[in-house]
């Protein structure tokens, strides 16, 4: 519990820390996706499950464009969503994830059907989705702050999935290669927005607690797909079953 103001710098320090200590590079499930560890049917039930978050963050993000107060932060926010929906059909992050799940071979309208989700997912996703729409815009913002730490474990996962899976192709992995350039920047900008913004130790606190939070949404849907698909599997009832182990 920080008790005393923090400066800008001291303020990124300590969300830095955060990320260190708790993102979703540390968690095993994530370890052994990069590790050539799951098979083809783990493989494919991550990115289902993942599908959800990626679908729901162009929602999320429209949901604090809305709330927005100045042409210049909703002309930054906006820029997300075009990253995310694209800006015609068959454009955009959401497409191009939609790429891996076919390279994979899931049916597209199976996946799009949220209906082999794990219920870890949808709980974490939309606890995301609700957090963003319900605390204030300094909180909704500095919960994107995760994104700092995306292209360390996107480089890892691209390069790790690559050399260890036969089923996976520079193509299929399309999705992560704009996320290089994209995240950096807009994780740029929402930190330079928090250190401005957060001015009060309740503030600065909120913010701390807004990352902490998201490390938890990230985690728990890794714990969710361990706990599932990793021996010994218990797939709850409904959800995705792998037709194959290979
Ligand atoms: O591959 C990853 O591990 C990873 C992590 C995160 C993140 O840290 O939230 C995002 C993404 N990818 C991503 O692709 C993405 O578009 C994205 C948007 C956001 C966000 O909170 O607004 N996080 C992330």
């Amino acid at each position: 519990m920080t008790t005393q103001l923090l400066t800008p710098n001291e303020l990124e320090q300590a969300l830095r820390a955060i990320g260190a200590e708790r993102y979703h590079n540390l968690h095993p499930f994530h370890r052994a996706l990069h590790d050539g560890k799951l098979n083809k049917g783990q493989v494919q039930a991550w990115a289902l499950n993942r599908y959800y978050y990626q679908a729901s963050i162009p929602a999320k993000d429209a949901s604090l464009l809305a709330r927005l107060p100045t042409a210049e932060l909703r002309r930054e926010w906006r820029r997300r969503l075009e990253d995310h929906d694209g800006t015609e059909p068959g454009s955009g992050g959401v497409a191009r994830w939609l790429k891996l799940t076919d390279g994979l071979g899931l049916d597209r309208a199976y996946v799009e059907s949220l209906e082999g989700l794990l219920p870890g997912t949808k709980f974490a996703v939309e606890a995301y989705v609700h957090f963003v729409r319900e605390r204030s815009v300094l909180e909704a913002i500095a919960s994107s702050l995760t994104e700092l730490f995306s292209p360390t474990i996107i480089s890892e996962r691209v390069s790790g999935m690559l050399q260890n899976y036969a089923f996976i192709t520079e193509e299929t992995l399309a999705y992560f290669k704009p996320r290089l350039t994209q995240a950096p920047q807009d994780s740029a900008f929402a930190l330079a927005y928090v250190k401005e913004h957060a001015r009060t130790v309740e503030q600065q606190q909120s913010v701390l607690n807004a990352l902490k939070f998201k490390c938890g949404v990230l985690w728990s849907m890794l714990d969710a797909l361990d706990y599932a698909y990793v021996t010994p599997a218990r797939i709850p009832p409904g959800s995705f079953r792998p037709e194959t182990a290979a």
